[in-house]
């Protein structure tokens, strides 16, 4: 369990996080989610010292923050970050077994683990271990990144913007993976972001930042339907884009092959309303007719393809 405990930061008088409280299940992720300046970078960097709070602590398991000297620290809490920082004179092996090298680990299990972790994110080790970091792809970049963070089996894992430069594409996939890999693992983690949708996707419970102050965490059921402040309520809005924009475009874009059971939409119908038609029936596609012959369906699978393009 984390816990933090009216942990403030100030600079030159100004709060950057004012007197932030809030505990984290182990085992959960927890989004902080925030405009740009709000102060959730700073409040992930006080968790791991790498700011120090200017006043308030942070306990994990019980035991405060403030005990242990800031590097050792640093190596019981992985930290990922946006453009991964992995060093690009290392191989992708030597990148993700960095931390259990400092820990002293047996090479034989450092070498265990960096295959357990490549495995994990769907990357041969045969194919990648030997690889540099400019060898790789941006999304596997990420990865590495992640196991980097993820090697020692840390007490809590701070991700700061770790999606952010990723096309919205590959950033859904690497969302799905460090939900798998979470809970696969049991890791505890807390990410920082910009976007709600992204909160609202990954979270078990989402903090909102707004002004250095938390002005709600909760779960994102409740973050959607009972925003605690106009800010919430506006920040949520912006979930409802993809669906905006899934009602602009015509089944007809998305129409294929094959049958489907229940009433036919009409080919004009949006595809926000085969969207309803699926959630309202229980169903994974949708008949689509057109003149009142049926010509084809439109499944879930493409309407998601579809709203995953404009996220
Ligand atoms: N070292 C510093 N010295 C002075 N002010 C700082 C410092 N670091 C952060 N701040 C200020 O503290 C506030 C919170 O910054 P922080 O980086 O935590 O916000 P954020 O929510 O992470 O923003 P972003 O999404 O843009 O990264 C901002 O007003 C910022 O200008």
């Amino acid at each position: 369990m984390i816990e933090i405990d009216r942990i403030t930061k100030t600079y030159d008088g100004v709060h950057a996080v004012d007197s932030v409280t809030m505990t984290v299940e182990t085992g959960t992720i927890t989004i902080i989610v925030g405009t740009s300046g709000s102060g959730k970078t700073t409040l992930l960097r006080m968790i791991n010292r790498l700011e120090e709070p200017s006043s308030g602590e942070v306990r994990i398991n019980g035991e405060s923050t403030l005990a242990t000297k800031p590097h050792l620290l640093r190596r019981r809490i992985g930290y990922a970050i946006q453009g991964h920082g992995l060093f690009p004179h290392h191989s992708v092996a030597r990148n993700i077994g960095a931390v259990p090298e400092l820990l002293n680990w047996p090479k034989d299990k450092i070498s265990a683990r960096v295959d357990e972790l490549l495995t994990l994110f769907s990357m041969d080790p045969v194919a990648f271990r030997d690889r540099y970091p400019a060898e790789l792809s941006g999304g596997q970049q990420q990865r590495v990144g992640v196991a980097r963070a993820l090697a020692s089996r840390p007490d809590l894992l701070l991700m700061d913007e770790p999606f952010g430069a990723l096309d919205p594409i590959i950033r859904s996939r690497a969302q799905d993976d460090l939900r798998r890999i979470q809970q696969r693992l049991g890791s505890t983690i807390m990410l920082v972001t910009h976007d709600m949708d992204e909160a609202i996707r990954l979270g078990d419970r989402v903090a909102v930042m707004d002004g250095g102050k938390l002005v709600q965490y909760a779960t994102p059921a409740e973050i959607i339907s009972q925003p605690a402040t106009g800010f919430v309520a506006d920040m949520v809005g912006d979930v409802e884009r993809p669906l905006r924009l899934l009602s602009l475009i015509p089944v007809s874009e998305v129409v294929e092959d094959g049958a489907a059971e229940g009433g036919a939409l009409p080919a004009g119908a949006s595809l926000r309303d085969a969207l309803a038609a699926c959630l309202w029936t229980g169903r994974t596609a949708v008949p689509v007719a057109h003149d009142d012959a049926v010509v084809g369906r439109v499944t879930l699978d493409a309407i998601r393809a579809r709203a995953e393009l404009h996220a």
